[in-house]
């Protein structure tokens, strides 16, 4: 899969803030008080910039907190990015498996609110109903208000409506990672069904072998940063190579990598992002001038180039015959 495929999903800088800390008076107070800088941020994205293809299933992994599902949720639009762009290819439904269902619904009526909000009609849900519930494996469960259910049931409903929207964007959130093995494969099944039709996929997954087996490009998230993208095969080794290093320090050293990682997602700031942007800018203005310089050297050896060379050396050649010639 790739490039030679339509571009589907295109983002550029894409951040994400929360604030940090004071209680919610502090926060109004400093709102209110012009000359108060605001609370401290935390930067959950720091400026993630990546193009996803029609056809492309992409792997997202990075460490706990690393900003996965906040990745997700801003590309589903439940979060609103602090800044950044975002072009998403046409009548695109996205959906994450484990958000939006209402716990005081039963399953079978969050079908029905999940499935009308997708735009389908009482009709055409009816008509589904049944194929979901039975994707689902709840059985007697799907007349039970989802408040009862646990992660690995709530997973099932939400992936087996999901699927059910034929959406062209599918968003994963680690929904497999909580069910059983069984479901596990009966998803990965429907989600090669998925591929097949060539729609795009985003996975987030804890397991590298799902990640390995089921993907053919990896993000890695690094506490806010995008530290690669890539093929599977390359991402994924190169992640498990990191995860071996990290996992092989000591407690300490792990508190320590962790704390010096997040002061580093409080201290990043505009002014920062506004560098890396321009140093981007400068390194692409770069690269195409090589280019030009390259294509120059090319030029400068076409016909006319050629001719003056040819007119040079028969000059030398005629300057040494007449010295030749009269001494
Ligand atoms: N609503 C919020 N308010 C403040 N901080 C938040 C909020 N949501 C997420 N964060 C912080 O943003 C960072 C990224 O969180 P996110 O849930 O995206 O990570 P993740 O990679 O999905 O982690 P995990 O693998 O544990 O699910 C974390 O440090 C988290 O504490």
């Amino acid at each position: 899969m790739g490039e030679e495929h339509k571009l589907k999903v295109s983002a550029r800088y894409l951040t994400k803030t929360f604030d940090l800390g004071k209680s919610k008076s502090e926060k109004v107070r400093a709102i209110l008080n012009p000359l108060s800088k605001g609370p401290k941020k935390f930067w959950a994205l720091k400026g993630i910039s990546f193009d996803v293809y029609e056809g492309d299933v992409v792997g997202i992994v990075g460490v706990n907190g690393s900003g996965k599902s906040t990745l997700l949720n801003v590309l589903s639009g439940l979060l609103l990015p602090a800044s950044g762009t975002m072009k998403i290819d046409g009548e695109t439904s996205m959906l994450t498996v484990s958000a939006g269902l209402r716990a005081q619904l039963t399953g079978r009526e969050n079908i029905r609110l999940k499935s009308l909000m997708m735009g389908k009609t009482n009709k055409e849900i009816d008509n589904q109903m049944q194929e979901i519930i039975e994707f689902s494996d709840l059985g007697d469960f799907i007349d039970q208000p989802v408040k009862d259910y646990s992660s690995g049931m709530k997973s099932k409903l939400g992936f087996s409506i999901a699927v059910h929207q034929d959406p062209d964007i599918l968003i994963i959130d680690e929904a497999l990672s909580v069910g059983d093995q069984t479901f596990a494969q009966k998803a990965l099944a429907k989600m090669n069904e998925f591929k097949a039709q060539g729609k795009t996929i985003f996975f987030v997954s804890h397991s590298l072998q799902q990640v390995r087996q089921f993907t053919d490009k990896v993000m890695w998230i690094q506490y806010g940063d995008l530290k690669a993208i890539g093929k599977t095969a390359e991402i994924a080794d190169e992640y498990e190579k990191w995860t071996k290093w990290f996992n092989g320090q000591s407690k300490d050293e792990k508190k320590k990598y962790q704390e010096e990682q997040k002061a580093k997602q409080i201290a990043f700031s505009e002014e920062k992002l506004t560098r890396r942007v321009q140093s981007d800018e400068k390194l692409a203005m770069d690269e195409k001038q090589h280019i030009v310089s390259h294509i120059a050297v090319g030029d400068s050896m076409r016909p006319q180039t050629w001719g003056l060379l040819s007119l040079s050396i028969i000059g030398v050649l005629l300057f040494i015959y007449q010295y030749a010639m009269w001494g």
